[in-house]
This record gives C-alpha cells, structure tokens and sequence, in this order.
C-alpha cells in the first residue's frame, strides 16, 4: 500500500472480496454499462476465453457484452455467436473486418473521413466504442488473453464508475505480473523498457506535467480499462502499439487527473510475445511504436522535442537506468522466491537501447500517425454512423468478399 502518492487515485487490494459480485450487479442496474472484448477469432480456440466468459455469466446487471471481432470467414463468426448464447445479457458480436463494414467504412472517405483504420486491437477498440455507447453510459475494456481473469477484475475495475459521486470518468488497471508456467517476472515492456525511458526522459527534460502523469500509472501498458461515455466519445484512438499510451495521453487531454483512478487487480497473466529478431517484430516493434506514442505525448503536451545531443544522452541514460532496474528486479525475485534469468534480462534491455536511435529519428521524421477520428467528431458529419456500424457489423455475411476480409 502507499499513501496516495501522484497525480491520481491508486485503489489497493486489501483481500476482501466478500459479496463483491452482489454488490457490482446491484449498481449495474443503476448506470448502464458495456464490457467491450476486442479479439482475433483465434481467442475462441485458446482457454483463457472460456474462462472469462464463465466468469461474465455472473454479471446479471450488465447491460450488453460486445466483442469486436476479427474473423476471416462467416462460419468463425457464427460459432463466436453460438460460443456467447447462454448469456443472461445480450451480445453484440461486432465483425470488424466484415465486408459490409469495410463498404460502410470506405464510404466515409467521400466525406474526408479516414476509418479504415490498421487492422489491429486500435480499430476493434475504436469500433466497439461506436457500439457499445450507442447503449450504455460505462464501458469496460478487457483483452481476451487474460489467463488469471475472476470475478474481482469487472467488480473493481466498473464500480468505481457507478458511484457518480466520486467523479471519475477513467479507470486504468495495474496487476503484479507473474507466468502461471514459469513463475517468472513478466510484463517485460512495461519492466525493461517503458519504466526506464520515462525516468530518463525526466532527468533529460525534467519534470513537466505529462512525463509526471505517465510515471502515476503503476502499469502504463495496462490493456484494461473503463471509462465513461462522454470520455470514451472525445477519445482519438491509435492504432498501432502506442494505444495504451496513446489512450493516456487522450485521456490527460479530456479530463483532469483528479477524474482518474487505477485499481490493483492482483495476479496477471496473459498471452506472450517473443522479443523478436528485428524493430519490426515481437516486443521490439512494440516498443518502437511506445517510443513514438510518448515522444507524440511530449511534444503534445509539453511542446518538447529530443535533439540529436539529446537523444544520445538517451541512449546513455536509458542504458543505465534499464541495467539498474534489472538488478533490481533480480532482487525483488530472489527475496520472492521467484526464478529470475538475469542474463535474459540483460540482453532485452540491450536490444532495447538499440531502439532508441533508428525509433526516434523514425518518429521526428514522421511525427503524425495514423489516429481514428473520436466518435463525437464522425458524429458531427454522420449522425447515423454508430447504428449503420453496429447493424453492419452484425448483418448476415457476403462471402463473396472474402479478399477483402483477409486485407483487414
Ligand atoms: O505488459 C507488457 O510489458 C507487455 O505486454 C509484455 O508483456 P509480457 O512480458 O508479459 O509478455
């Protein structure tokens, strides 16, 4: 526990889960709320989905369940449909990539709107915001790897929305990051790569508004959250690996950081990426997409920039900082009793580093990235958009289109 340190509010876990359940479907009833699922239809093959759906069953106050889905044939949509049958609420399976969906979406470029977003976890956000909110005032964000998913996870991370009088609008999850095989420290973005470069940006360009707000989160990366209707509307959604962050440095744009609140959900795990053998694989390009979402950040929010003296300094200082958090990790582990591959460590925060460089000139020399539009902006040229996506999305499908699923 800590004393509330930072800029937001941190909601420990204190072990009490006594009627937990009870108390989050009471509420439920009061202020409508979606969970919002995106995920590949390679998730209805693997347990960790099964799982969590055993546990959503007990949401009886939950206003609608929506999966944004990616599937590459009607048939994979029609078992996700017949997967989410027993629910005691309705589901919406969104088709992300279906061909009326990209019909509809494509026809926005007339009005200067870009909606074919990267196919990826940014778009089907991005989508499932348009759904779920045409509905519900609360919506809840979690991925469909989640290998550690119980009932604590939707009670803590909704009900801190559904009690209006306290004021928050953002919900950010934070967890201890174990494997169930290994034992092993995971989260190793977060660990080796975004916790050191936010310390070396602040001894770089001291401590402004936005790196002081982004080092509040206890885990940045954190893929699950909730927030508000009229938030989730303002938002700009990426949609490369920068979207966690990305979605912070939207969500410090709309509201103040008395309005945000991050809440322990215990033990985490889920599904995991191998480094990869170049910046464009595995953890490395996620890490060359973070770099950029917070060098964005900076620059928007704080008006700066790294030069070429600075960004040597960076390599220097992340390189340092990343070496002495291994040790420290290495520590933690041995006093846990937990296995701890120092080596393994070592060599991540080296490829790291190296990122650095080609990652930042690649950022100056293109600052812009490709961003959905908030819905509240496409709301101001198509006011019907979010129902004429929902009823695409879940319309009865043109196989002949099959080409243009697989591009998406
Ligand atoms: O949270 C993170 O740092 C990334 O998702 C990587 O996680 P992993 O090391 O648990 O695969």
């Amino acid at each position: 526990m800590d004393f509330q340190q930072g800029l937001i509010t941190t909601i420990h876990e204190y072990g009490v889960t006594k009627d937990l359940l009870r108390e989050l479907n009471k509420r439920l009833k009061k202020r409508s709320t979606a969970i919002l699922i995106p995920c590949l239809y390679e998730e209805f093959e693997r347990p960790a989905l099964k799982d969590i759906k055993e546990v959503l069953k007990n949401l009886t106050g939950l206003n609608e369940l929506v999966i944004a889905l990616s599937a590459k044939t009607a048939d994979q949509v029609k078992s996700a449909k017949s997967f989410f049958d027993s629910m005691p609420f309705p589901v919406h399976i969104q088709w992300t990539n279906s061909p009326s969906v990209i019909e509809l979406l494509k026809n926005q470029e007339k009005n200067g709107l870009e909606l074919l977003g990267t196919p990826g976890k940014g778009w089907a956000v991005w989508q499932g915001i348009g759904v779920a909110t045409r509905q519900s005032d609360v919506v809840a964000l979690f991925d469909a790897d989640i290998r550690t998913f119980t009932p604590l996870y939707p009670s803590r991370m909704i009900l801190p929305l559904l009690d209006e009088s306290y004021g928050i609008s953002y919900v950010k999850a934070f967890y201890s990051r174990l494997s169930l095989e290994t034992n092993q420290l995971q989260g190793r973005a977060t660990r080796l790569f975004v916790g050191p470069l936010l310390a070396s940006l602040e001894q770089l360009v001291g401590n402004g508004p936005f790196l002081q707000y982004l080092q509040s989160f206890r885990y940045p990366l954190a893929g699950e959250f909730a927030f508000t209707k009229d938030l989730a509307m303002n938002l700009r959604i990426p949609c490369d690996w920068g979207l966690e962050i990305g979605l912070l440095s939207e969500v410090y744009r709309n509201v103040r950081t008395s309005k945000i609140a991050q809440v322990d959900l215990g033990l985490f795990d889920h599904k995991h990426k191998t480094i990869g053998l170049s910046s464009k694989e595995g953890l490395q390009k996620m890490c060359t997409e973070i770099l950029s979402s917070v060098l964005r950040g900076l620059m928007e929010h704080q008006a700066q920039t790294l030069t070429s003296t600075q960004l040597s300094t960076l390599e220097v200082l992340y390189k340092r900082v990343g070496e002495d958090r291994v040790k420290q990790f290495g520590l933690d582990s041995a006093v846990n009793k937990l296995p701890y591959d120092r080596h393994e460590e070592e060599l991540s925060v080296q490829k790291f580093a190296k990122l650095l460089r080609p990652a930042t000139q690649g950022y100056l020399a293109n600052p812009t990235t490709q961003q959905l539009p908030s819905w509240s902006r496409v709301l101001s040229c198509e006011d019907k958009l979010q129902e004429d996506l929902a009823n695409a999305g879940s319309k009865e499908i043109n196989t002949t289109k099959k080409e243009l699923i697989n591009n998406y």
